[in-house]
């Protein structure tokens, strides 16, 4: 067993300021000093960061047993925005929380979701001209908020969308400042972080009296029916589980499909071979779900952009007994890392690595990966619930709206992402509409 951890710099805060300072930098050095595993040190704990995908798999899956959400989940930042819902509890608990939302995702029950999908699209591109700049990650974040809302709660929330996401972006913006610095410790929220989760509250308080006083039916409404048919659930559990779909459901697919624009706006070559398979197989209609199968191309676009950007860049874990991972100890309480920013960017596992190559994934080379080489949903039980109604959402919204819209970019834009909850890109970022077939303004 390897027993020695290096000595990182930065006295008692161990490796702690340099992840802080800039988390990407921190893994991207991590993968190239360190071997498969990297030990690292923060305050009063021990970390292993895991850069080997069969270590991955062993984490999240064959020994899931050993391992469980991290620290940081329990902080009271986290709480406040996600309470005790199905992302940040453990054990029983999680496991009959995970029986009671798993009808809602169904494998028969996803592709029911479409007509919604591709109406909620429709509706917002009535709104959308040629010539408009627009800031596309409020967009997507308004639409799939929008969606989640209708599919999962059977609620229109065209009226409180906008209300409703300012608030996410309160709380999570809060914790992203502090989570710089003292995101794990127990602070009170600060007045405007209090402000925007009362405000929260009261609007998810809201939707499920809607339901309640029949505003939809249950079949319309598949988590929230399901929540609500035990006529003793805990009222407080209730609107916690809302707001977790509410904040999970809606903020990673707008981070893909806002990356995805990017990537476009930046690689006219993808774009234009995007744009040739949607016009050859939708001909200048809408897509519904049942064109998925003969979007390959871009399906393929969605997961090169899930490999470069992965919303969730950093997926944890805290070990609950002694063991050793990659020849490394792992005692009991120490937090494990994998990142699939940094394994998805690894050279050992994908050619020209940085790149955005779509093709990639059309040429069967990518089935011989090992399979936790690409995790953009996680793995093992705790995988991402949402997985399936995900990667259909954001395939049918890209074609969708690529199909009309070319969304162009200006060249000298920073998009450097930014790493907090998730992996945004910088706040703001325009881009203007250009219809399909004209010619392209800016490259
Ligand atoms: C591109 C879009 C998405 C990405 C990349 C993504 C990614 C992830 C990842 C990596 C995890 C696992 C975290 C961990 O193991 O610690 C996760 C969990 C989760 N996701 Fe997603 N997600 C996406 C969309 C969605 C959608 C659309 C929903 C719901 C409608 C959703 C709901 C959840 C929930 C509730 C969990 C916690 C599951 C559990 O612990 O049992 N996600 N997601």
């Amino acid at each position: 067993m390897k027993t020695t951890l290096s000595a990182p710099p930065g006295g008692w805060l161990g490796h702690l300021p340099a992840l802080q300072r800039d988390p990407l930098v921190f893994l991207a050095e991590c993968a190239r000093d360190y071997g498969p595993v990297a030990p690292l040190r923060f305050p009063a704990m021990s970390a292993l960061l895991l850069l080997d995908a069969d270590d991955i798999e062993r984490v999240l899956v064959t020994d899931h047993q050993n391992f469980v959400k991290p620290i940081w989940l329990r902080t009271a930042a986290v709480r406040r925005l996600l309470g005790d819902g199905l992302v940040t509890t453990d054990g029983d608990d999680w496991r009959r929380q995970r029986r009671q939302c798993q009808p809602a995702f169904l494998p028969h029950q996803i592709p029911a979701y479409g007509d919604t999908f591709a109406a909620l699209t429709g509706r917002m591109l009535s709104q959308w001209r040629r010539g408009q700049t627009r800031d596309v990650q409020s967009d997507m974040a308004r639409l799939t908020l929008e969606i989640v809302a209708r599919t999962m709660l059977g609620s229109d929330i065209a009226a409180q969308a906008g209300e409703i996401g300012e608030a996410m972006d309160t709380v999570m913006a809060c914790f992203g400042a502090k989570h710089r610095l003292f995101g794990l410790l127990p602070l009170p929220p600060s007045r405007r972080e209090a402000r925007a989760i009362g405000r929260l509250d009261a609007l998810v308080d809201a939707l499920i009296a809607e339901y309640r006083a029949g505003g939809a039916h249950q079949s319309d409404a598949p988590l929230l029916g399901s929540l609500l048919s035990d006529p003793d659930q805990d009222p407080a559990y209730v609107r916690e589980q809302v707001k977790t779909f509410l904040a999970a459901g809606h903020e990673s697919s707008a981070l893909a499909l806002t990356w995805a624009f990017l990537l476009l706006a930046r690689h006219p070559g993808a774009d234009a071979r995007l744009a040739r398979e949607l016009d050859s197989v939708l001909g200048g209609r809408a897509p519904t779900q049942r064109d998925l199968p003969d979007l390959p191309y871009t399906l393929a676009v969605v997961k090169e952009t899930l490999r470069l950007y992965p919303p969730l860049w950093m997926v944890g874990r805290t070990a609950v007994k002694d063991g050793v991972i990659g020849g490394f100890p792992a005692p009991r309480g120490a937090l494990i890392l994998t990142s699939p920013w940094a394994v998805q960017r690894s050279a050992q596992y994908f050619a020209d690595p940085d790149a955005f190559i779509p093709e990639r994934w059309l040429d069967g080379s990518q089935a011989r990966l090992p399979k936790y080489a690409y995790f953009p949903f996680g793995g093992g039980p705790r995988v991402c619930i949402g997985q399936n109604f995900a990667v259909m959402e954001t395939t049918l919204l890209l074609a969708t709206i690529a199909a009309r819209f070319r969304l162009e970019g200006s060249p000298d834009q920073d998009i450097s992402p930014w790493a907090t909850m998730t992996l945004r890109p910088p706040p703001g970022i325009l881009m203007r509409l250009a219809e399909r077939g004209a010619p392209r303004s800016v490259s």
